[in-house]
């Protein structure tokens, strides 16, 4: 296939999983072998971090990848650039699926795809000099001649904000934010067309920060260069991405043009990160969501929607009639119980906190009478189970894993993985 622009996605992913296989370490999961063969064997478990993702990028445009820590975001960005090897799935760059290819191959596509880490003091060999720290992917690549090398990498300094006349610098010499450009001049050495960006601003100061994306904007203009940009930090997304991806749990479950993601975020994962950010203005700080509770271990994600175990949106069971107000309090009251969040005065005290106004009527109302009695007898573990068994794992959200569909937008793709915006 031709480089030129044919409209191809400079990036297709397709159903990518990559899983890591561990010993549990856990003395429960050692399995006695008594059939006579070697006595003991370790459980292997296999950590789900990023679990059938698909989505393009095009060539020139910033996808924001954002997303709580241990969603899954550095291992889809390595996995894309194929420093690990793919569990399955399909990865098309510039149109040609890079899945399988062994070292040999990858040399090539090597050269196209760079990325920036973090950390840029531990990325930047501190007995170097930065002029050859520029210099050295050119090296590995066979790139023009000394003469030529220093040439561009005195260039490049000067392109990335630095100045060419520190060529025989140390990199402890610099600053973060500079050492920061420095990455990206050895990044941009060997004429990349895709960069991987792996948090590259969360090590710096605020101010410095946004002048090293803004840095960074510019030499996405002048060197045709397509990002994918990692951060949990949303005000860093949103400064620099044209489109965002939100990531939980191993799976995108949401991916829209930037201002309409910000501005109307469909799924209650996105709107719960949104609103965790801090709001200026106070009057509407009551609005907030605070995510709660803590991400499921991605060994045994949540059978459905990954989310729904946090989800303040859970779809009630269709079994059940419940009015929105009455759902509301079993919701509330089920996620009190799982955390024993409250103190027992006696079973009216908690009933009266938690149903107030609110009648559950039929079977719903009987199991949360039970519910109550087995609080009342201090039974917390055998209240959380049956008001789990009966609500949580009974909703659609727990039954059916939700599509990743396309929706109907303003830009016409837009993805979003939520039973609350299917028929
Ligand atoms: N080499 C590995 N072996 C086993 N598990 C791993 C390995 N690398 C990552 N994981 C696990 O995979 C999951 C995803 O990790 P990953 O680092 O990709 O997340 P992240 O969103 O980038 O988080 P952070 O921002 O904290 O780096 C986590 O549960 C992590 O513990």
């Amino acid at each position: 296939m031709s480089e030129a622009d044919d409209g191809e996605p400079i990036l297709r992913v397709e159903n990518l999983k990559k899983h890591f296989s561990t010993g549990s370490g856990v003395f429960d999961s050692v399995e006695l072998d008594l059939s006579g063969g070697f006595p003991l064997k370790r459980a292997v478990e296999h950590v789900r971090a990023v679990d059938d993702v698909s989505f393009e990028i095009q060539r020139g445009e910033t996808l924001g990848l954002v997303g709580e820590s241990g969603c899954g975001k550095s291992t889809l960005g390595r996995t894309i650039l194929r420093l690990l090897k793919p569990t399955d799935g399909a990865i098309y760059f510039k149109g040609r699926n890079i899945a399988d290819l062994d070292k040999g191959q990858l040399r090539r596509t090597r050269k196209d795809q760079q990325m920036i880490f973090q950390d840029p003091q531990s990325s930047l060999n501190p007995r170097m000099k930065v002029g050859p720290i520029v210099e050295e992917p050119m090296k590995a690549h066979d790139l023009y001649d000394q003469a030529g090398r220093e040439e561009r990498a005195r260039e490049l300094l000067e392109a990335v904000g630095l100045d060419p006349q520190h060529y025989n610098r140390y990199p402890h010499q610099f600053s973060g934010g500079q050492r920061q450009r420095i990455n990206l001049a050895r990044a941009l050495s060997v004429d990349p067309d895709f960069i991987v960006c792996d948090e590259p601003t969360s090590a710096l100061d605020a101010s410095i920060q946004a002048q090293v994306l803004n840095t960074m904007r510019e030499l996405q203009d002048e060197f045709n260069l397509t990002y994918l940009f990692i951060s949990h930090d949303l005000s860093v997304i949103r400064h620099i991405s044209d489109r965002v991806a939100v990531m939980y749990l191993g799976q995108i479950v949401e991916l829209a043009e930037k201002e309409e993601l910000f501005e109307d975020p469909k799924h209650p994962y996105t709107r719960s990160l949104l609103s965790a950010i801090p709001v200026p203005d106070p009057s509407q700080a009551g609005s907030r969501t605070i995510l709660q509770g803590d991400v499921p271990d991605p060994v045994n994600p949540p059978s459905g929607c990954r989310f729904r175990t946090r989800c303040p949106e859970l779809i009630p069971p269709d079994a059940y009639d419940l009015d929105d107000d009455a759902w509301a309090a079993v919701r509330e009251f089920m996620r009190a119980v799982r955390r024993r969040a409250f103190d027992l005065e006696d079973r009216a005290a908690v009933e009266a906190e938690f149903f107030d106004g609110v009648t559950v009527d039929g079977e719903p109302g009987a199991v949360v009478d039970e519910a109550l009695d087995h609080v009342a007898a201090n039974e917390w573990d055998t209240a959380a189970e049956l008001l789990t068994d009966s609500f949580a794992e009974q909703s659609i959200c727990a039954q059916a894993e939700p599509a990743y569909e396309l929706e109907s937008s303003r830009t016409g793709s837009r993805f979003a993985a939520c039973h609350l915006h299917r028929e």
